[in-house]
């Protein structure tokens, strides 16, 4: 069975640097079909300046056309904190058998073990990390607790900790943010729909309450 792929994001607001990536790990792994999870209550993290309705939209915006992207509206939906460990064990009783494959980027791999219930995220999925400018993968950044799972695939079940070689693009939601505070452009950095509800709905800009 082809594993469920699972991209979970603060997305504020999404771009192409997750799109790129999402639709690489798509081909590395065969997948069919990679759920976009923005969340509701990041729980590591300053909140999101976007709401989750606007961040929810603008996901939907980026993946109206794409095939195979799926937009999860689960984490939104759950009141608390986001924690993926609920998020994948939600998932595991909706797809029964399937191998789960949670993916990220390298930044979010080096501070994995101080997610909460870390050690049974790995039970209910494996890893698929891409690369991301700024962040290597060295024997000194994993924590040791991890790097005994490393390995090249394919998924043959949970627990697995996959890196995949994906196209940097040092692009991140942080600086889409401040150029947007400061008028300045967006084109190319997130897809032209996003670009547009920013821009048309004044999110992110200084002289304007979101
Ligand atoms: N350009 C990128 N290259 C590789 N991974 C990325 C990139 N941007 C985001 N990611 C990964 O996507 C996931 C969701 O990221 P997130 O929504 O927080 O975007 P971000 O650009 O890092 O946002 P922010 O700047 O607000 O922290 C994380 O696992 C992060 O590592
Ligand atoms: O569950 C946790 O403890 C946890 C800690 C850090 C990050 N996460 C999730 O990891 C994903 C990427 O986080 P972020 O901050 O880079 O958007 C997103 O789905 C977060 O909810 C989850």
């Amino acid at each position: 069975m082809k594993p469920l792929g699972l991209f979970g994001g603060t997305f504020d607001p999404i771009h192409l640097g997750h799109l790129r990536m999402a639709i690489e790990v798509m081909e590395t792994f065969e997948l069919e079909s990679l759920h976009l999870l923005p969340n509701k209550v990041p729980p590591h993290r300053p909140q999101p300046l976007a709401s989750a309705e606007q961040r929810l939209a603008m996901t939907r915006l980026a993946v109206e056309a794409v095939p195979g992207l799926v937009v999860d509206e689960r984490e939104l939906k759950r009141p608390g904190d986001s924690y993926t460990v609920d998020t994948l064990e939600d998932v595991a009783r909706e797809f029964p058998g399937r191998p789960l494959l949670f993916m990220m980027g390298m930044d979010s791999l080096l501070s994995f073990t101080s997610w909460h219930g870390w050690q049974r995220i790995l039970e209910l999925a494996s890893l698929a990390v891409c690369c991301r400018p700024g962040h290597r993968l060295d024997s000194d950044s994993l924590d040791v607790q991890l790097s005994w799972r490393l390995g090249e695939g394919p998924v043959t079940g949970p627990g697995q900790i996959l890196p995949i070689t994906t196209t940097e693009l040092a692009i991140s939601a942080t600086d889409i943010r401040t150029r947007a505070k400061n008028g300045q452009r967006l084109d190319f950095l997130l897809p032209q729909a996003v670009a547009d509800y920013i821009q048309a709905s004044g999110l992110y800009r200084a002289d304007k309450a979101s």
